[in-house]
């Protein structure tokens, strides 16, 4: 077991405006842990904070990540329909050596694998354009896990998705985090599946995190029980 990430009294604000106000937590690479708030709570802003430090090496910040290789696959965004790549070239650019115009036999291997993880074998050499809202947001998280990262970050995977195709990706993420052992960071405003399949919440509120065992989610973070939610969903 390693530690990926550690929050030692972080805090977040936009002028006066305070986000989140002494946060401390370990995360480590046995994890698939679920983020979780209310709009506006801050997840976006927590998730920016640890991007930025994993990519800043800075080693006295409040927020520390021992990651060499993160992935991270950001809300829904579309691809306009004259983006030109198959969906496997798509997913070879997330593992693309640069500095080699071709892909070394590993590579192609990995590439291979998240197709196949993620049910697009059928539909690999059509454009990604062409793609449904669904399949699209299953390539653009095949293409972070080709990549073999130590940290994987998923803002909303799940939002193109019905009930069904959501849960076959959390078995797909979840198998790969405990074969790839590494820590996946997901944050949903769906809860219905975390105690069952999930680690970890993490759940954002009154300018704190609260991080607890997932099957033990507090009635008030999980939103099947919050009237908003049931409403949008
Ligand atoms: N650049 C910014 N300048 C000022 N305020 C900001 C900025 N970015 C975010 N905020 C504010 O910070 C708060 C937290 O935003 P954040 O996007 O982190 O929340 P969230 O939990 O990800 O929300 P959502 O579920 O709606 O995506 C919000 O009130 C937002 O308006």
């Amino acid at each position: 077991m390693k530690t990926i990430i550690q929050v030692d009294h972080f805090r977040a604000a936009f002028g006066k405006k305070v986000i989140l106000k002494d946060v401390s937590f370990t995360l480590t690479n046995d994890q698939l842990v679920v983020i979780l708030g209310e709009n506006g709570a801050g997840k976006t802003t927590l998730v920016t904070a640890i991007l930025n430090a994993a990519l800043s090496q800075e080693k006295t910040g409040a927020i520390q990540v021992q990651a060499e290789n993160v992935a991270y696959v950001p809300q829904f965004r579309d691809l306009g329909a004259d983006y030109p790549l198959s969906i496997r070239s798509f997913i070879a650019l997330g593992v693309r050596n640069y500095g080699l115009p071709w892909l070394s036999k590993s590579e192609k291997q990995h590439v291979a694998d998240a197709i196949q993880r993620f049910d697009l074998e059928a539909i690999a050499d059509q454009p990604i354009a062409m793609a449904s809202g669904g399949q699209k947001q299953r390539a653009y998280i095949a293409q972070a896990v080709a990549k073999q990262p130590d940290l994987l970050i998923l803002d909303e995977p799940s939002s193109a998705l019905d009930s069904e195709h959501t849960l076959a990706l959390v078995k797909q993420i979840r198998q790969v985090q405990q074969e790839q052992k590494m820590l996946v960071l997901w944050i949903s405003h769906d809860t219905s599946w975390v105690k069952g399949k999930a680690d970890r919440y993490l759940w954002l509120h009154n300018q704190e995190v609260d991080l607890g065992l997932a099957k033990e989610l507090p009635v008030a973070a999980d939103s099947t029980h919050r009237e908003e939610v049931n409403h949008v969903f």
